[in-house]
């Protein structure tokens, strides 16, 4: 696709009624492994939904191929009236970078920065001054009881600290949606808590959807909705409609 990409947000599906994130049809297959088989989901403005399922149901992928991380083989992705999965690798990126936080499971910090410039890159790629985004990234690593990590760098963190420090750096440009791939997996229970009371609390101020991966039963109950996933294929009605009730 050539040109300038309309900016999402000022589209019809900001309807508030609309879905802000629907995937259709979605397949994924990775080599001769089918990964996602038909996945659809509609994800509206502040919801909190969990998606769960056996370990290679496809969950990450989902997750990927909703966050315009992964594009999909076949099917479609839409974000505030705009195809996700058509957009070039860079527009993606920015609208990644704009709208979207992301806890993945691995490899996301930078080695060679210390914490707190980790939580701050988002903001200083969007031309915040530097003084303020480090004052950003350490609010947010105080939220996530790291701020004592604040100067390390990844290597020198336990796994529980980088995944908080993850967190923050999802969480630090008040995202519209944030996805989070199995955000407790490296914590303790308390720690685990915490991040997920984080997570819940920060977008329930900001009205942003949340989207948790996981395997931990006490994360998928503070979902107001959970998606199933068998074999690549979403278990539940994909449709399911807009919840009725607010959040607990
Ligand atoms: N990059 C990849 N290359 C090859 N195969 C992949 C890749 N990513 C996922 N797969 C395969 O696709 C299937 C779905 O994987 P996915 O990671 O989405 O499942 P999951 O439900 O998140 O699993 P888990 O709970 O173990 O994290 C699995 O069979 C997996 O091996």
């Amino acid at each position: 696709m050539n040109g300038p990409q309309p900016e999402p947000g000022t589209g019809a599906a900001s309807d508030p009624i609309a879905p802000l994130l629907s995937a259709r049809a979605v397949h994924k297959t990775f080599g001769a492994t089918p990964a996602l088989r038909a996945a659809s989901l509609d994800l509206y403005a502040g919801e909190v939904v969990a998606v769960t399922g056996r370990s290679g149901s496809g969950k990450s992928t989902l997750l990927h191929c909703l966050a315009g991380v992964t594009v999909p083989d076949t099917g479609t992705i839409v974000y505030d009236g705009q195809r996700l999965d058509q957009l070039p690798t860079d527009d993606r990126s920015r609208l990644r970078r704009r709208h979207f936080g992301l806890v993945l499971q691995f490899g996301q910090l930078v080695p060679e920065l210390t914490a707190a410039e980790n939580v701050a890159i988002p903001l200083l790629l969007e031309r915040r001054r530097r003084a303020s985004a480090q004052a950003a990234a350490m609010e947010w690593l105080d939220r996530l009881e790291v701020a004592d990590v604040a100067d390390a760098r990844p290597a020198a963190m336990s796994g529980g600290q980088a995944q908080r420090v993850a967190i923050a750096r999802a969480l630090v440009t008040s995202p519209r949606v944030v996805f989070a791939d199995e955000p407790t997996g490296a914590l303790d229970t308390v720690t685990g808590d915490l991040a997920l009371q984080v997570l819940l609390s920060a977008t329930r101020e900001t009205g942003a959807a949340l989207v948790l991966v996981t395997h931990d039963n006490r994360v998928a109950a503070a979902a107001e909705r959970e998606v199933v996933l068998r074999d690549g294929t979403v278990d539940v009605p994909a449709t399911a409609g807009r919840p009725e009730s607010g959040r607990p």
